[in-house]
């Protein structure tokens, strides 16, 4: 059987973000993708248009089809909506034992929809944290998990241990919010050590979905059987790419590029590279 991921996440109509990046991204990196939909959103390179939530009963159902034919090697969350959901499935995840869970705590979309609910907040540090592999954060969600202001890498670094102090085995605390003009650089903690993991910033507006595309990156090297340092530094490579080597599709904030490396057929790039904190 191939190496297999699953996405727990909401769908993206217009393609760009949620379950459709993330099982573009798992294809692109090798795996085969599975999905438990939470909730299905009316979105377009403009904005998020309407939510719609699915109900509990039939969430479990997909987990449950999932683990009685084909169990993952690897799993991440994203967009989950409410506290009834992030319970839900903390729940599913721990009973199921599935291995390497990816916990991508989406929040607020670009354009600045709720995609969380505010008081599931407090779930999220109780219910998820504590049985993530690897939990990815962006600055502004790094921020309300940690009940942290981050203006600098010193900020950033605080955060990591607050959220590994939490729970999470592995804290990535993602620059793309970052001040830095030059640089985006996200940070990988693991309760020892931190590891700087750089590229270049690259002008655009075509970066909806860099969030999912690179936790789902994550996960697809996880599941190939990568340690945790290697399918960050991996995924960060493809989202680089997917970033550097746009195309263009919507009138707004444009989707990643997610088969970059197969078009180019010129394999990984090299501009990204990682140092110890
Ligand atoms: N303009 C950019 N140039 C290069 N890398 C970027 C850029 N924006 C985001 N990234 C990278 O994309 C990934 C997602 O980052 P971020 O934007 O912080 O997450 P989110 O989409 O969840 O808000 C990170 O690896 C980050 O460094
Ligand atoms: C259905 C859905 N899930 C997640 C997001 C957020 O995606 P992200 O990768 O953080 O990118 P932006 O939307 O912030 O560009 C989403 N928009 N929709």
């Amino acid at each position: 059987m191939p190496a297999r991921a699953a996405t727990i996440a909401g769908s993206d109509s217009s393609g760009g973000a949620g379950i459709q990046a993330d099982i573009k991204t798992f294809q692109e990196c090798g795996v085969y993708g599975m999905s438990v939909i939470t909730a299905l959103t009316a979105q377009n390179t403009l904005g998020v248009h309407d939510v719609h939530r699915i109900p509990a009963a039939h969430i479990a159902a997909q987990f449950d089809a999932l683990e009685q034919d084909v169990r993952p090697d690897a799993v991440k969350t994203g967009m989950l909506a409410d506290g009834g959901t992030i319970h839900l499935v903390s729940e599913r995840l721990a009973n199921f034992h599935w291995p390497n869970i990816v916990v991508d705590p989406v929040m607020i979309a670009k354009g600045g929809t709720v995609l969380l609910e505010e008081n599931a907040v407090e779930q999220l540090r109780t219910h998820l944290l504590p049985i993530a592999t690897v939990i990815t954060p962006n600055i502004p969600e790094a921020a309300a998990l940690a009940s942290i202001v981050i203006h600098s890498r010193n900020n950033q670094l605080e955060a990591a241990k607050r959220l590994h102090d939490l729970g999470a085995r592995n804290v990535l605390v993602k620059g793309g919010h970052g001040p830095d003009k030059d640089c985006s650089a996200d940070l990988l903690y693991d309760g020892a050590e931190g590891w700087w993991i750089e590229g270049p910033r690259h002008h655009t507006m075509r970066t909806h979905g860099t969030g999912c595309t690179l936790s789902s990156a994550i996960t697809a090297y996880l599941a190939k059987g990568y340690s945790v340092l290697d399918s960050v530094i991996k995924a960060k490579q493809y989202i680089h790419m997917a970033i550097k080597y746009p195309i263009a599709v919507g009138n707004g904030h444009g989707p990643v590029n997610h088969w970059a490396t197969r078009m180019l057929d010129r394999g990984e790039d090299s501009l990204c590279h990682y140092i110890k904190n």
